[in-house]
């Protein structure tokens, strides 16, 4: 995650209702939302809520219906106003804005995507595009140029005269996300974007706003009810209660490995943790010798301290060159033979730090060995031990675990080995 921090939200409540400000006293008294609800007539949508987005990251808010994630996205650029709280982009608070300065940054800093794309249907797209920049004053020409850029950039170049009934609902998603993109806004807020779209659309936008965003760089703050797009999108999730109460804020592997609460284990326990994991999460530090400088004797001693049979050979670079083992840096120190290069075993399972681990299960049982981690330039990390994975995914609390370790065993066989 980036540390710059964009969008800071500092106990942010909103109370719908009559004389929202009565609430508080109850909600101090520990009331839930159904009591506060027969007392007072009014509806707490967001309770509490204190949080940081950082530049360039996509923060997913997930929930169930109900649990005020259209609400507090919506608190994001006053929408829909608060009853107490801050909300601080950029450091000012948008709460203390006067009109003239809120337009200005919904102008220029926040753009939204609806659920429902929010399309003119008698302008063609891209008429619809501009539409936005035409009413913040902008002139004809360079209104154009930035709506055909914009359409170029969501692949929908050649459309430009098409009408909105005349496309896919994924094509017009797409007009709507071209439409937020087009004056280049600071924060991208996604209000459910994808939600009404075919399931195999659905991913191919989810694909596409990974990419987009991989270039664009921007905050973006993503409303979804659906885990499996919130732990895919997702640098950082929020996952909102019933209440409008934040249950635990975290990255897609933290909230998965480790759920705050039950509500949370209950959401996450269907998910196939070992697709999520990465290598980079159960990664452990491993003990190298370096090519140029190191010999069997070094190598030898630094294995028998650890009480280990092998060890990753580096060069300078610490690329990784392979492994050695004891035996043969013995006997090369018997025959007074400096360089480990002889001996040097190049047939090592390796993996990226973004690999998921799920792809390493079948090495996991087809190998003792540790996999040794490196990335695309061949430098060593460190390397992941055939029982972390089979740990991570037979976690005895997780559900999913035993099933997937069942399911690869029938498919595979587990070669006769105990797990
Ligand atoms: N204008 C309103 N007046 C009164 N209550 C409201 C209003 N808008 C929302 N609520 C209530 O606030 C709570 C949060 O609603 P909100 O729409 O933010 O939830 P959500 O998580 O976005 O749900 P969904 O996924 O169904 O849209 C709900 O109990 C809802 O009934």
């Amino acid at each position: 995650m980036e540390h710059e921090v964009k969008i800071k939200i500092e106990n942010l409540y909103k109370i719908f209702g009559p004389n929202p400000k009565r609430v508080f006293p109850l909600l101090e008294q520990g009331r839930t939302k159904e009591e506060i609800l027969k007392k007072s007539g009014c509806v707490v949508a967001v309770n509490d809520v204190s949080f940081e987005i950082g530049k360039r990251e996509t923060f997913v808010i997930m929930g169930l219906s109900g649990s005020g994630k259209s609400t507090l996205i919506r608190c994001l650029n006053r929408l829909i106003n608060p009853t107490a709280g801050k909300i601080l982009i950029d450091g000012e608070n948008i709460l203390d804005m006067d009109k003239e300065q809120l337009r200005k940054v919904r102008r220029y800093t926040l753009s939204m995507v609806f659920q429902h794309f929010g399309l003119l249907p008698h302008r063609t797209v891209l008429e619809n595009v501009e539409f936005g920049l035409e009413i913040s004053g902008m002139d004809k020409e360079t209104r154009r140029e930035k709506a055909l850029s914009s359409l170029d950039l969501v692949g929908l170049k050649g459309y430009e005269k098409s009408m909105p009934d005349e496309l896919s609902g994924g094509m017009q998603q797409r007009v709507g996300l071209a439409r937020a993109l087009a004056n280049d806004p600071e924060v991208l807020l996604m209000d459910e974007a994808f939600s009404a779209l075919d399931p195999l659309i659905r991913t191919q936008m989810q694909d596409e706003l990974l990419t987009l965003q991989a270039k664009m760089h921007k905050t973006i703050v993503f409303i979804t009810h659906d885990l499996d797009e919130a732990l895919k999108l997702g640098d950082r999730i929020l996952i909102l209660g019933p209440g409008g109460v934040i249950r635990q804020i975290g990255t897609p592997e933290e909230i998965l490995s480790d759920p705050a609460d039950d509500y949370v284990k209950a959401f996450v326990q269907n998910v196939d943790k070992s697709k999520i994991i990465t290598v980079s999460s159960i990664m452990r530090n491993a003990q190298v010798v370096n090519i140029d400088k190191d010999g069997p004797g070094t190598a030898t001693r630094l294995m028998e301290k650890a009480s280990m049979d092998r060890i990753v050979v580096v060069d300078s670079d610490r690329k990784l060159l392979g492994i050695v083992k004891i035996d043969d840096t013995v006997r090369l120190q018997k025959q007074k033979v400096k360089s480990l290069e002889s001996i040097l075993f190049d047939q090592v399972y390796t993996a990226h730090p973004t690999t998921p681990i799920s792809e390493l299960l079948p090495v996991a049982f087809d190998s003792e060995d540790p996999i040794a981690v490196i990335d695309e330039d061949g430098v060593f990390h460190g390397a992941v031990d055939r029982g972390a994975i089979i740990a991570e995914v037979s976690d005895e609390n997780d559900d999913g675990g035993p099933v997937i370790l069942s399911e690869f065993i029938e498919q595979n066989g587990n070669g006769g080995k105990d797990i």
